[in-house]
């Protein structure tokens, strides 16, 4: 693992930096590719000895990106304090259903004053966390960010255009994070409002799995112009209610990421919704897909928050009534066209009702 690619430096600090990536699956591959590709030594931690040693010998992983090879100053590792030890960076891959026990566990392994950034998008079942309060309960003494965007893994690794956004309270964090990861395919843009990018994220992949079951019903196109915009307002809505700023919505991290995963089939939430809008069982279409789709846990846990804030959500209603209420889809969608015809732009007209 040699190849050097000075060309796609342009952003990039010509420094090496030691960085961490935790999480051996799609996403922390393709980020320890741009990462090594960048010329950063990379210690890329996963929990499987096999993988391990498959990505030490011959620079694939063959279980989340078989097509993808790996070069540069890769160190693939199953010893997570070793990885973290002296990084100048730590990003954490690990779906959110593992992430607080996998931080707790090593949590003494952290150093304080080092950037860790989440790229996991998704909520925590307990108390309705993200993953930086997790990281802000669990490692407090870390500097901490989240990266969230149009990211489909599987682009970046191929070196498509790609921009993302690292959100931060803190400037350092933002400054070396758009050092270590920006290049020709891969610009980083900033943003302060960590809890409204790093909600997005996991927002859009409950309307993700709409657009796919949408897609499997051949809806048309105005359908989905509809779906996307309405979805747009129902995360913008929900989100602010918590405490988000609305313009983050506009930016790459809402509407961004919320038009890549709702309309293409190479986003595992997208596929989901399709497989159940084809007739496939929800917990088949899930095994079948052998990944994380963040969205099934986030669907059930925005519902019962909604619920309990008073937003109206009706396009997380009605998915929810699909996937878990044994609901006919059509008659989901019959119900939701023959709601009280609400106004457009609420931040500008009020809702008139709570439909
Ligand atoms: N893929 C993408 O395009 C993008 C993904 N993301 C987000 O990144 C996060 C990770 O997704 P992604 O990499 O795609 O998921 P994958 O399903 O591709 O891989 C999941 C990875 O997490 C590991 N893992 C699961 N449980 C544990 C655990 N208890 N301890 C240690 N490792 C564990 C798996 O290890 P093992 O193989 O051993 O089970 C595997 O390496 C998700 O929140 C996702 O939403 C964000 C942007 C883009
Ligand atoms: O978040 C993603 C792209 O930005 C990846 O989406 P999926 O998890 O649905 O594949």
């Amino acid at each position: 693992m040699s190849e050097q690619t000075s060309s796609a430096r342009q952003h990039s600090s010509e420094e090496t930096m030691d960085v961490a990536v935790l999480g051996g699956g799609s996403f922390g591959t393709a980020m320890t590719k741009v990462l090594a590709e960048n010329g950063h030594r990379v210690h890329f931690w996963m929990r499987d000895e096999h993988q391990v040693k498959e990505i030490r010998e011959t620079g694939i992983n063959s279980r989340y990106m078989p097509d993808v090879s790996l070069s540069g100053d890769i160190l693939p590792t199953t010893d997570l304090e070793a990885a973290v030890a002296g990084a100048v960076a730590v990003f954490v891959a690990i779906p959110s259903k593992a992430f607080r026990t996998v931080i707790r566990e090593h949590a003494g392994a952290f150093e304080a004053g080092q950037a860790v950034i989440s790229l996991t998008k998704g909520i925590e079942k307990d108390g309705f966390r993200l993953m930086s309060e997790i990281l802000q309960e669990e490692i407090p003494r870390s500097k901490i960010g989240v990266l969230s965007g149009p990211n489909l893994a599987q682009e970046i690794a191929n070196r498509d255009l790609t921009a993302t956004v690292i959100a931060a309270k803190d400037p350092d964090v933002r400054n070396v994070v758009q050092s270590l990861l920006g290049c020709e395919y891969f610009r980083v843009y900033a943003n302060v409002d960590v809890y409204g990018v790093e909600l997005a994220g996991a927002l859009k992949n409950i309307y993700a799995i709409v657009a796919g079951l949408a897609s499997a019903l051949d809806l048309g196109e105005n359908a989905k112009a509809m779906l996307i915009t309405r979805s747009l307002a129902e995360m913008s809505r929900f989100a602010v209610s918590l405490g988000a700023n609305p313009m983050t919505f506009m930016g790459l991290a809402g509407v961004g990421d919320l038009i890549v995963t709702c309309s293409s089939s190479k986003s595992r939430n997208f596929r989901i919704g399709y497989a159940v809008g084809k007739g496939q069982g929800l917990d088949e279409a899930a095994a079948e897909l052998g990944q994380v789709a963040e969205g099934i846990r986030t669907l059930l846990l925005v519902k019962e928050k909604a619920e309990d804030m008073g937003v109206p959500m009706p396009l997380v209603g009605g998915m929810y009534k699909i996937l878990y209420g044994g609901a006919a889809i059509r008659d989901v969608i019959n119900g939701l066209m023959m709601a009280v015809q609400n106004s457009d732009v609420e931040f500008i007209l009020p809702r008139t009702t709570s439909s």
